[in-house]
């Protein structure tokens, strides 16, 4: 017999969990989104769909992997206060109602899904709370972003569950859910529902998030190579979390003639993984705000196992040992082998550009 693969258990328990919270996120937006948020303005659905994710995702990790620690978004302080009181009771209804769902497609029970699985509220506060560990250099932790791309998530545009797996400061599997991603960019108005799955040194692969036990192990992504026709940017919606400006610069300077894809989460990173865009650009506003490594850690390793490279702008490793966040690594690049040295260059050149301007 052949030796099984590595992390093949916690590859498993990582996409029953990650899906799990992909049934909760897409009822928070039908139930509660469409109606509060888009009539009132209301954002707490969106709070309560993050805090009731990071719940499910942690609850399920916490049964088969007790002894591990999870560095996740979230923390359930407010939910403690007399005032969180309503949202708390909100989020243990939600939480429940998807840890009690019968069993879906492929799971099994010993993992401690399906009926009267529920938890009392103090249960899933501390599991909420099992996200507030450190990080670091050395052992091995998950790290999570219950909903990331809240403001795509309230658009009902892009957003992600992402879970990863992080050993001695390596991502060695990462994991994310796209209830709202075309399973084929080619046909943006046909199916929707992609999980991404990627192990260091096994590939990556795209499946259906309404069965992905079903299809492994999936659809094998690999970058295709960068013809002049392909080349564009994937990039933030958001003006305050990348500075879109520059990014304009960079394509003018790498002959980029696609206009770029906006696109929140990421969902990038799955995009740039499946060929859909060429180019991962974030660079940042100069807020001083440090990246956390929730943002990006599932999407470097399904980028590096679909063939890419991702470094900071100035072509360095990221480091996800260095805590909760990438310290003062400075924006991120991700594209394939055969234009990243390039965009390296551009960027250098479009910071020389900002640093001493023509006069
Ligand atoms: N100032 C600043 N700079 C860089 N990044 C920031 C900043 N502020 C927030 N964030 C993080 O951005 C995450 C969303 O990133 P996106 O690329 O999806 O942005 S966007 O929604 O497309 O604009 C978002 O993740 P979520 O909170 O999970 O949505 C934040 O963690
Ligand atoms: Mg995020
Ligand atoms: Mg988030
Ligand atoms: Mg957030």
């Amino acid at each position: 017999m052949s030796a099984p693969l590595a992390y093949a258990a916690e590859k498993q328990i990582a996409i029953a969990a990650v899906r799990r919270a992909c049934v909760l996120t897409a009822s928070v937006f039908n139930k509660l989104v469409k109606q509060e948020t888009l009539v009132k303005g209301d954002k707490s659905p969106v709070t309560v769909g993050d805090y009731s994710a990071q719940a499910v995702v942690n609850t399920i990790l916490g049964r088969t992997f007790p002894q591990d620690p999870i560095v996740g978004e979230e923390d359930a302080a407010d939910l403690r206060q007399e005032s969180g009181n309503t949202l708390k009771d909100r989020i243990v209804q939600l939480a429940n109602e998807t840890l009690n769902a019968p069993l879906l497609a492929g799971e099994k029970e010993e993992w401690g899904l399906g009926p009267s699985q529920g938890q009392t509220a103090e249960q899933l506060l501390d599991a909420i709370d099992r996200g507030n560990y450190a990080g670091g250099r050395t052992g091995r932790f998950w790290t999570l972003d219950p909903i990331d791309g809240t403001k795509g998530f309230l658009r009902g545009d892009q957003y992600a569950v992402c879970l990863a797996l992080i050993v001695d400061a390596r991502v060695e599997l990462g994991v994310m859910g796209c209830p709202n991603l075309p399973v084929t960019a080619s046909d943006p108005s046909g199916p929707r529902g992609c999980l991404f799955v990627a192990v260091r040194g096994q590939g990556a692969y795209q499946l259906p998030l309404a069965d992905p036990f079903g299809a492994l192990p999936g659809t094998r992504l690999q970058i295709p190579p960068t013809t002049p026709e392909r080349l564009n940017f994937l990039e933030s919606v958001e003006e305050g979390h990348a500075k879109l400006s520059f990014n304009d610069r960079v394509a003018q300077i790498l002959g980029v003639t696609r206009p770029p894809t906006r696109m929140d989460s990421q969902a990038k990173y799955c995009s740039l993984a499946r060929g859909d865009g060429a180019v991962y650009l974030r660079m940042p506003v100069g807020s001083g705000y440090r990246e956390k490594i929730w943002d990006h850690a599932s999407g470097a390793v399904l980028v590096e196992e679909a063939g890419g490279i991702i470094t900071d702008g100035r072509g360095e490793p990221l480091d996800f040992g260095l805590g909760r966040t990438l310290g003062e690594n400075y924006g991120v690049v991700a594209a394939g082998k055969d234009i990243h040295a390039k965009v390296i260059a551009a960027v250098k050149q479009a910071k020389a550009e900002e640093e001493s301007p023509k006069l």
